[in-house]
């Protein structure tokens, strides 16, 4: 069994007498580990710890050896795939195939960094351009910001550490993360293989408890430069609020619209909507919750997406064949049981599952919905798809964006101008043509408007929002 303590300025800070967290698997609910919390004390002794560490070592520190330091935690972590995939699917509950996938993701955001580090370039301004800027060079430099504090959800508790940690390493910064304790066992276990690729004590520390006890001392204290949350909206925006006038990136929550025109490809429409809805027991902030199918196609769409609906193989994560884990805990799946019952109330039917035993949640198709449903307006974060119909594509842009969130969207169609006039007018951060919102690669612009937050990840983003523009003049005579 697992037992870690917070890891500050190098080592794991003593476990005795300090509060305990027990980490379950969602899927039968054994103990797999626990965790010793840190308090208040704890927490500013790493932020003391990260700010010596920056000023006397990471920003000093050339970027060939931050790429170094990023490039062979990457091979460490390659080689421990199947370790970490393992506890992934015990603390998360995802099905073992997607833990896998989710290792091999974290492995190339560590090497995009480690490349990053190398290419973190400011850029050339022809100062002359300006009337006076005769016989003057300016240049910019990209110049890290300090520590930056960290706060990241349970569903990807790996790949979403590490979109914060690596780009911080990249850019010559320093961290402090307070992983979700639902699921804080994998980032101990990459911090270790930080520690073995060589990174100096105190760049990289972990606090163990709860967000309502140590995110406001971590966010307030002034050593902080830089907040960086991912999670859910009711808690982002109070961070954002705590961080005052710090640089803050909020990752939160969304209701994905997802478009399905009548001259779409119904196979790949219909495949990508399986796995959108239902990758990670749809906990995922770009689920494919919202499904607008053009109506000369409703039906059809409707009864192939039931048929493979039904054929989703649900249960232990563990089971190299199991497609679909349960959710994190009861208390969640109870809630999303809880939004069906009220949907179903208002007039929703529901064509596929439903039902929940424990954890493990039925993959659900609804119909029949409304606007003002939750399983509509509200993330759902569970695995729920709900289908509606439209006729016209002002109709469904306007349905699309019909909504306080904007992360992610995915729209079908063979028509190329059909699909750049959706491009334009879809209100989210980020929009796919021909696959489906859930759809992530780790280098690409990620993060949302409206409630689904502000700035972007991915790791030159990231990277991007955790430096200054410096601009340098030098006048010649
Ligand atoms: N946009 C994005 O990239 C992503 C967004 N999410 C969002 O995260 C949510 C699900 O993750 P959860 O772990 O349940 O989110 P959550 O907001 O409950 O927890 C996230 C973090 O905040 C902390 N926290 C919880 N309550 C707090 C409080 N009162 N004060 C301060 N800190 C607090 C937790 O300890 C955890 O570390 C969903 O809304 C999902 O959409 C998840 C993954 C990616
Ligand atoms: O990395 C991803 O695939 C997503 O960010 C996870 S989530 O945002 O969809 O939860």
């Amino acid at each position: 069994m697992y037992h870690f303590g917070s890891m500050i300025d190098g080592r794991e800070i003593s476990k005795d007498g300090r509060e305990e967290i027990e980490v379950c698997n969602p899927y039968n609910n054994e103990i797999i580990g626990k965790i010793s919390c840190a308090n208040h004390d704890d927490v500013r002794s790493a932020i003391d710890s990260a700010y010596q560490t920056y000023n006397n070592v990471m920003k000093k520190m050339p970027a060939h050896q931050r790429s170094e330091i990023l490039r062979k935690t990457a091979d460490l972590l390659e080689s421990k795939t199947d370790e970490f995939a393992r506890l992934l699917s015990l603390e998360v509950g995802k099905p073992i195939t997607e833990s896998k996938g989710e290792v091999a993701r974290a492995v190339q955001v560590l090497r995009f960094a480690s490349e990053g580090a190398k290419t973190l370039y400011g850029e050339q301004i022809p100062l002359d351009s300006a009337i006076g800027g005769e016989n003057q060079i300016g240049f910019t430099k990209k110049v890290p910001i300090g520590v930056i504090a960290a706060i990241t959800p349970f569903n990807f508790p790996l790949n979403l550490v590490l979109h914060k940690v690596a780009p911080a390493i990249a850019s010559g910064n320093t961290i402090v993360l307070k992983p979700a304790e639902k699921t804080p066992l994998s980032s101990v276990l990459l911090y270790q293989l930080f520690e073995e690729a060589g990174l100096p004590k105190g760049a990289f520390n972990i606090v163990m408890g709860t967000g309502q006890d140590l995110v406001e001392p971590l966010v307030t204290n002034p050593k902080v430069k830089k907040v960086t949350f991912t999670g859910s909206g009711a808690v982002g925006w109070k961070i954002k609020e705590m961080a005052k006038r710090k640089k803050v990136t909020l990752e939160l929550g969304a209701n994905a619209p997802n478009i399905i025109f009548d001259d779409s490809h119904l196979e790949v429409a219909i495949n990508s909507i399986v796995q959108g809805g239902f990758t990670n027991a749809g906990q995922a902030c770009v689920s494919a919750q919202r499904i607008y199918v053009h109506e000369k196609i409703y039906n059809e769409f409707l009864e192939k997406l039931i048929e493979k609906v039904k054929l989703i193989k649900v249960g232990d994560p563990l089971d190299e064949t199991t497609q679909m884990g349960p959710m994190i805990t009861e208390e969640a799946a109870n809630r999303a049981q809880l939004w069906i019952k009220e949907a179903v109330d208002q007039g929703a039917v529901v064509l596929a599952g439903g039902n929940r035993q424990g954890t493990l949640f039925e993959p659900t198709v609804i119909s029949d919905v409304t606007s003002e449903m939750k399983v509509v307006c509200a993330e759902v974060f569970a695995p729920i798809v709900s289908v509606m119909q439209f006729a016209e594509e002002k109709e469904v842009i306007e349905k699309a964006n019909d909504s306080d969130f904007g992360l992610h969207a995915g729209v079908f169609t063979k028509d190329i101008n059909r699909a750049m006039r959706l491009v334009d007018a879809i209100e989210t951060g980020g929009i796919w043509i021909n696959e489906v919102s859930v759809r992530r690669y780790d280098h690409i612009p990620y993060g949302g408007i409206k409630r689904s937050g502000i700035g972007k990840e991915g790791v030159k983003y990231a990277m991007e929002d955790m430096t200054e523009t410096k601009f340098v003049g030098i006048k010649m005579y």
